[in-house]
């Protein structure tokens, strides 16, 4: 029989052996040396069942999802991993679906060289509940803060846009179903990829970065409004998934613009640096592109190819805010 204490979990599925200079799982705190010359990074995002995930998720793919949106937080701010810490509330055990997270958590861990070093485990009294906590470190002076883009920078997308929220509206059946154009997209969902390569080499060259992860413009918002600057974004040059095209214009639009679960890069960085960013993109195998400029003021405008004003009525994902959030 297997046992099901909450030590007995812990063991078997979140403790394993650590890099040689930590203390990992075990103690009362984790321990890691920090290199010098640099700053700690350290990020939380929750996945609450229902609101972030689906009951019926892939364990493995959300094990996955789990880590890579927080390492996200480490890639936007130009920091590499150190470990993760991961606190769990689960209402039953279902030693199939612990098997499959933790499998999945483990093996991005391994792969991000950000090892599971500590947490929590309880029971819920209602859905699945995911809290991590990720720690990195990132040269003093070169972070990617969300208040340090200047007027006159181009601003950056990486990746494509669009292709998680289109899966999910097809998951949801906002949108007639479509076998084709959910295989196409799923992945977008299910398996977001941090760019935590992109970050890193970012991190002295780039201004400002954020990861989209509620929608572009409210996210991107969030660097304008912390460095009061206002932009015009091109709605030609925004790197829509191949997956959109076809879709009726003002959904297209819509998605591009405020589709959340992105997990990209949206950088800004002054336009010396454009080949250079040019030149890394293809080296890392991740695109970029170029989709706006940083102006003065506050305002941030999405043109047409003609230079007209686009009207836009969304922003992207809020939890307490219609039609998102449900909260009475
Ligand atoms: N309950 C809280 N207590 C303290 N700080 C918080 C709390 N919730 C959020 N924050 C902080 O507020 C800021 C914005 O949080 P937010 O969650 O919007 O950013 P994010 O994690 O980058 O985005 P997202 O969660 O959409 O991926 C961050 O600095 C975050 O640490
Ligand atoms: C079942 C289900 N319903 C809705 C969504 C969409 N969604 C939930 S939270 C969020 C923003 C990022 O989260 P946070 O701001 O909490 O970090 C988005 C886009 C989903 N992925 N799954
Ligand atoms: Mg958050």
């Amino acid at each position: 029989m297997q046992a099901d204490g909450e030590f007995d979990l812990i063991a078997r599925y979140f403790k394993r052996p650590s890099p040689g200079r930590m203390l990992g799982v075990g103690d009362d705190c984790a321990l890691m040396p920090l290199s010098a010359g640099c700053e700690l990074a350290v990020s939380t995002d929750m996945l609450v069942e229902g609101r972030h995930f689906l009951t019926d998720a892939d364990p493995e793919s959300l094990g996955h999802k789990a880590l890579a949106v927080n390492l996200s937080d480490l890639a936007a701010m130009g920091a590499r991993p150190l470990a993760c810490t991961l606190a769990l509330s689960l209402p039953v055990v279902n030693h199939a679906w612990l098997e499959a997270f933790s499998a999945g958590f483990h093996a991005l861990a391994r792969e991000s060289q950000c090892p599971l070093v500590g947490g929590d485990t309880t029971r819920s009294e209602s859905g699945v509940v995911l809290s991590i906590t990720v720690l990195g470190e990132v040269r003093r002076t070169h972070a990617l803060r969300r208040d340090a883009a200047r007027v006159g920078d181009d601003v950056w997308v990486s990746g494509t846009l669009g292709a998680a929220d289109l899966a999910l509206r097809l998951v949801l059946g906002r949108l007639p179903p479509d076998p084709e154009r959910l295989r196409a997209t799923r992945p977008a969902l299910d398996r977001p990829t941090p760019r935590l390569k992109l970050g890193r080499y970012l991190a002295g060259v780039a201004h400002a970065a954020i990861d989209v992860s509620d929608g572009l413009l409210q996210d991107f918002g969030h660097i304008l409004k912390a460095s009061h600057c206002g932009a015009d974004l091109w709605l030609d040059a925004l790197p829509a998934h191949p997956a959109l095209a076809d879709l009726d214009e003002s959904l297209r639009r819509e998605i591009l613009l405020a589709g959340g679960d992105a997990y990209e890069l949206c950088f800004t960085a002054r336009p010396l640096w454009r080949e250079q960013i040019e030149v890394l993109g293809r080296q890392l195998g991740v695109p970029v592109a170029r989709v706006g400029t940083l102006v003065r003021g506050q305002d941030l405008r999405v043109l047409d190819g003609a230079g007209q004003v686009v009207p836009v009525a969304y922003r992207g994902f809020d939890h307490f805010s219609e039609p998102c959030g449900d909260i009475a």
